[in-house]
């Protein structure tokens, strides 16, 4: 099958979301961690090719270099039209990376303008007046301002995005996005005439998804949320350029150790955390500890544990703790013992014959997706919107994998994803 859409996520928790938003659809998806070594397979049949980046904070050259050599691979691979995956609350730092990366992808698909759609209904992220809504809440008064790597404190996307990209930015706001394919399209059409290549687009509900997808269609280059490209498989499949036969493929079945490894501080995980920590043997990390001790204190509880139940090892903590850890170590340091700590226990739980990963994090996914020697993923089905399970082999054998991001998911979580596995 042609390859239909090339896809580049900044971190691996978002590239996960799409890949089950897009599988959906029941077309095959292919999801790669990092920058592939070979070139695509010519009989691979993925008609969407996946590839996770882990630089959502990275500095702004490294981040627009990987993304332009995932560019060069997907383009290899016989992609022409192209998603920039980023997250549904925006997540960025001052100076990118979304704007950064979007300007390159632009230039070098030759695309004359984009559309910067974040909203994700079903998980309550909706765009309003160029604003971005957390449920009912601002973005900026959500509990996104207290995030330990971005902290979110302005809801306006226009504002956010036009430091990070040269030129205009503008919007295509709902009483346009309402009035239908025909407004939207001449909106676009408007803003293109004068200029203006980016253009953040209002979406409250899935109908406006609809909307916003068929009308940006035909653009090389579309940016946002995985919900709005979970819009596309349908219209693909409308249009005669793909076929749904065949492509279910058997999951494996998983055995073997479970355990779930937590460095998201965001809000739905901190309830998610305190839900299973009353049910199953579980440690807290601190930060200050691992800077000044390193990871053998945590390393020696694991390896008392019996490696048959289920084990939640975390550094999950309330806003005004990770206050004070980035206060002693900085915001970085804090960051990367946490993940490095966590990446470590994850290849020993491995060794001790786990072999079923719950992990919570987008930067925390990388680290410890990259710590196992993951290379590849194929999508398994959703435990909550956005969250699929995904299985991988590490040194031969079988691992099943659920990377999920901060907010997603309800608070029994962690147990919901084992009894959809025991399902599967
Ligand atoms: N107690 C802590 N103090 C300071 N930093 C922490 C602490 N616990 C975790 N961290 C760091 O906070 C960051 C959390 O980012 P991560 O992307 O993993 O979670 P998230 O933002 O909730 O997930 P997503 O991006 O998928 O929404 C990580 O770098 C992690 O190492
Ligand atoms: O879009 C989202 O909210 C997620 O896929 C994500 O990117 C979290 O890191």
């Amino acid at each position: 099958m042609t390859l239909l859409l090339g896809c580049i996520a900044d971190d691996f928790t978002g590239a996960t979301d799409l890949a089950a938003l897009l599988a959906r659809s029941g077309l095959p998806v292919s999801l790669r961690i990092g920058i592939p070594r070979e070139k695509r397979d010519p009989n691979d049949t993925a008609a969407f090719e996946v590839i996770a980046l882990k630089c959502r904070t990275s500095p702004v050259d490294l981040a627009v270099e990987q993304a332009r050599q995932a560019l060069a691979w997907l383009k290899e691979a016989g992609a022409s039209r192209f998603f920039w995956k980023y997250c549904s609350t925006f997540d960025s730092t001052a100076e990118g990376n979304i704007g950064p990366i979007a300007d390159m992808l632009l230039t070098e698909t030759g695309a004359r303008q984009t559309i910067y759609c974040p909203a994700f209904p079903e998980n309550g992220r909706s765009v309003f007046m160029g604003h971005l809504f957390v449920g009912e809440q601002l973005l900026s008064e959500s509990p996104m301002k207290d995030h330990p790597l971005t902290p979110m404190r302005d809801s306006n996307l226009v504002r956010l995005l036009t430091p990070q990209v040269a030129g205009d930015v503008g919007l295509a706001n709902h009483n346009i996005v309402s009035k239908g394919l025909t407004a939207l399209r001449a909106r676009l059409a408007q803003l293109s005439h004068d200029g203006i290549r980016h253009v953040i687009v209002d979406a409250v509900g899935d109908d406006d998804l609809g909307t916003i997808a068929a009308a940006s269609f035909d653009m090389p280059l579309l940016t946002g949320g995985s919900a709005i490209a979970g819009q596309l498989p349908p219209l693909y499949l409308e249009q005669g350029l793909a076929s749904r036969a065949a492509h279910r493929r058997a999951l494996p079945k998983v055995a073997g150790g479970a355990v779930v490894l937590s460095g998201s501080c965001s809000a739905m995980t901190r309830r998610q955390v305190a839900n299973y920590a009353e049910q199953v043997a579980s440690l807290r990390l601190d930060p200050i500890a691992l800077a000044e001790g390193g990871a053998a204190a945590a390393r020696e509880w694991l390896r008392r544990q019996s490696p048959d139940a289920p084990r939640l090892i975390y550094a999950t903590a309330e806003p005004e703790d990770v206050r004070q850890a980035q206060e002693r170590l900085g915001r970085e340091k804090a960051g990367q013992v946490v993940e490095e700590a966590l990446s470590e226990i994850a290849r020993d739980a491995f060794d001790y014959g786990t072999r079923r990963f719950v992990v919570a994090g987008g930067e925390t996914s990388g680290a410890i997706t990259q710590a196992l020697g993951v290379t590849q993923l194929s999508i398994g089905p959703e435990i909550a919107s956005g969250v699929p399970w995904t299985f991988a082999t590490v040194e031969g054998e079988t691992i099943a994998l659920a990377l999920k991001s901060g907010n997603f998911g309800g608070e029994t979580f962690f147990t919901d994803a084992f009894d959809r596995l025991g399902a599967t």
